[in-house]
């Protein structure tokens, strides 16, 4: 995930590939609460691992319920079976409706069954969603609920016992959140000796979420009778029994991005969806539909589909979304590429969202330049032909993130294609944690659209230390150039292969094995990390980097690291050699006491003893060959800016060169 301020997308250019969904966050935080509240074990597969999973099993673990969850496993949940076994508990739940809604209908209703006194609340935003008619039907059902805060909203305290009426229909509006309905229906199973009847007051909304309780209901042994949309009739004698294991299927709103995705930049391979199809529950899995009549082109099997550009420019749309108002978001962005305006209808809900969605979409679309009206339950986007570069505003809600980096796309419309910012990227944390990764694994930019910031500099100078710190800030990848002339003398010296054979050394370099993976470097089989390091390989690397072979052989190594969203490259020749166009280019230096200084610490701290004299002999005598040989010598590119860190801290340097790269950022600061 990328816990940082900002990111910024690079113009994309194409997409194809498979990627696999995470769980769905309503599958999995309904399958958690039926778990926790049924007898007996649940194992749980394919558990979408997110934000919002997080509060709800912190609150099952809270409330008495056994929660073990394995990495990269399943989560076993021990349900407590319909009896209250903690009788106080004060539970925070973030901003999960799917944890809120029906977590307080349960509590409401074993409190008042069986006593006790339980406290749920949330985020400050948790705190403006409204929850009233879910209470009002609760207090007219018999169950005592106190207001912590502004009336019909979070904070609340359920309490008991109290006399429940159940002879009498439960009365809730339907035309505001379907949650609500979905929290009576979870819960009153835990309450039904005699039937139990739910009335829908207006039109229910949002349907499809309400065949998904239905249908995990029945996964849990409630077979809830159903009369039309209006009223819904939980049997006498309804007993949460555990299925013993219930398989997640993928998030079908998430996989919207993706199909989006195929539709607007798959020209030749389709990006492949696996985790939701025909035979999936959700239904938001009909986005498929409306992105069908923009111009996509889908196939489907039980749990997959596959998408790729149909019509281009997408055609644009009216279409009554209330069936898919997660997923519909997306087509909000997909817009800005049809030939003419669409307009999504029957939204109201979006207002009552993570944030205010309609106004949210409407300002962001256009930050972008569009054109965009709104209404009460509506929005119209006009194409978009001359596009700006944005900083997108997220508003702590994933869905923004997601459908907004969709926009990067907009080099397929316009001949000036600009990059887009997205703001505190993480809130994908709350449905898919992993989004920007997937993504980037199926989509290609323009090698030059790709942001490189290098950092050369003499042996020791921090250049790597700085290079680290830049990407890190920036959610870029590294590209440590040292290592692969460091593997190719490792590699050369271990076969025995002659430093004077410049053509050998070249082979050595063309053919080396070396993969890269989280903080270790392999060689064929073998973790070379440390090897790398030592001081000896470094003498090594600085004899083959001398030969002009061995240059030429890792130069498209390099350059296959400019990958979105970006690259920070640091070694001698980044700047001057290997990406010459580089649109920021650092030049380290500190003085070579303090190289040899530094070098010293880093190798005591890692228990290897070395002299500073010495060191500073061997750096010195690693930089004169480095500076003078004929092929790509270390030396400052004409246009880089030199920075001498030698009174300066990791955490200055860093800041400077990123005030150096905001400088020359398309991107206003941000507000
Ligand atoms: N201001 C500073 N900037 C960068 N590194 C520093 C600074 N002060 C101390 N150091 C330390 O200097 C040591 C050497 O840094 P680093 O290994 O990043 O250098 P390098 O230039 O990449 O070396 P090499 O040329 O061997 O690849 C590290 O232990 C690092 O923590
Ligand atoms: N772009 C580069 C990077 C490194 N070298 C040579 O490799 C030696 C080891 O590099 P480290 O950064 O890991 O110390 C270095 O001394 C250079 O000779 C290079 O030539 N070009």
């Amino acid at each position: 995930m990328f816990k940082i301020p900002f990111l910024d997308l690079p113009p994309l250019r194409s997409a194809a590939g498979t990627v696999r969904l995470p769980g769905s966050k309503s599958i999995s935080n309904r399958v958690l609460l039926l778990a926790g509240l049924s007898e007996g074990r649940t194992v749980v597969h394919d558990l979408l691992a997110s934000d919002d999973t997080a509060v709800m099993l912190d609150a099952l673990r809270a409330l008495g319920c056994g929660v073990d969850v394995q990495a990269g496993g399943p989560v076993v949940i021990d349900g407590i079976g319909a009896t209250v076994k903690v009788a106080a508990a004060k539970l925070f739940l973030g901003n999960a409706g799917t944890a809120m809604r029906p977590l307080t209908a349960a509590l409401a209703v074993l409190a008042a069954t069986q006593g006790g006194s339980f406290e749920v609340s949330g985020v400050p935003r948790m705190h403006e969603r409204p929850i009233g008619d879910l209470v009002d039907a609760l207090r007219g059902l018999g169950c005592a609920i106190d207001d912590l805060g502004k009336p019909g909203y979070p904070p609340l305290r359920l309490h008991g016992p109290s006399k429940l009426r159940l002879s009498e229909a439960v009365r809730v509006r339907g035309d505001v959140s379907s949650q609500f309905l979905t929290a009576l229906l979870l819960a009153l199973p835990l309450v039904a000796e005699q039937d139990v009847r739910i009335e829908v007051i207006g039109e229910l909304i949002s349907k499809p979420y309400v065949e998904i309780t239905l249908a995990l209901l029945a996964r849990f042994g409630i077979q809830v009778r159903r009369e039309g949309w209006q009223a819904f009739v939980i049997p006498a004698g309804s007993r949460y029994r555990s299925p013993g294991e219930v398989f997640v299927e993928g998030d079908a709103s998430s996989a919207s991005y993706f199909v989006a995705l195929g539709a607007i930049a798959a020209t030749g391979t389709p990006i492949r969806i696996e985790g939701v199809g025909s035979e999936s529950l959700q239904g938001d899995v009909r986005f498929a539909e409306a992105a069908i009549a923009m111009g996509a082109a889908v196939t489907t099997g039980p749990n997959w589909l596959e998408v790729k550009r149909g019509q281009w420019p997408l055609r644009g749309i009216t279409l009554d979304c209330n069936h898919i108002p997660d997923a519909a978001m997306t087509l909000a962005v997909m817009a800005l590429y049809a030939d003419s305006p669409s307009t999504l209808t029957n939204i109201a809900s979006w207002r009552v969202k993570e944030t205010d969605r309609i106004v949210a979409m409407a300002t962001e679309l256009r930050k972008l330049g569009a054109t965009v009206e709104e209404g009460p339950d509506w929005l119209r986007v006009e194409p978009l032909k001359a596009w700006r570069a944005a900083s997108i505003h997220t508003y702590d809600d994933h869905r923004v993130a997601m459908c907004f980096s969709l926009a990067a796309f907009n080099g397929l419309v316009t001949e000036a294609a600009v990059p887009v910012r997205i703001l505190e990227p993480y809130c994908v944390a709350k449905t898919f944690p992993d989004y920007f990764e997937t993504l980037f694994g199926v989509v290609t930019a323009r090698s030059e659209e790709v942001p490189v910031l290098t950092v050369d500099g003499p042996t020791a100078s921090g250049k790597g230390t700085l290079a680290h710190e830049l990407a890190e800030s920036l959610g870029y990848h590294v590209l440590d150039s040292g290592a692969l002339y460091r593997a190719t003398g490792l590699a050369a010296e271990r076969a025995g292969v002659s430093f004077d054979d410049g053509a050998a050394l070249g082979r050595v370099a063309a053919g080396l094995k070396l993969r890269f993976t989280d903080y270790r470097v392999w060689l064929g089989d073998e973790d070379v990390t440390d090897a790398l390091r030592w001081e000896s390989t470094g003498q090594l690397a600085s004899r083959v980097a001398t030969v002009p072979e061995v240059r030429e052989a890792l130069r498209q190594l390099q350059l296959d690291f400019r990958r979105p969203p970006g690259l920070v490259a640091d070694g001698r020749d980044m700047g001057t050699a290997i990406f010459p166009g580089a649109p920021l280019k650092v030049f380290l230096t500190a003085s070579s006491l303090t190289r040899a200084d530094r070098r010293h610490k880093q190798l005591m701290a890692k228990g290897i003893s070395a002299n500073i004299e010495s060191l500073r002999d061997d750096l010195e005598a690693r930089d004169a060959r480095d500076k003078t040989r004929p092929t790509s010598p270390l030396t400052p590119a004409q246009d880089a800016r030199l920075l001498d860190n030698s009174e300066q801290t990791i955490e200055q340097s860093r800041d400077l060169v990123l005030s150096w790269w905001a400088e020359r950022s398309p991107f206003k600061p941000m507000a």
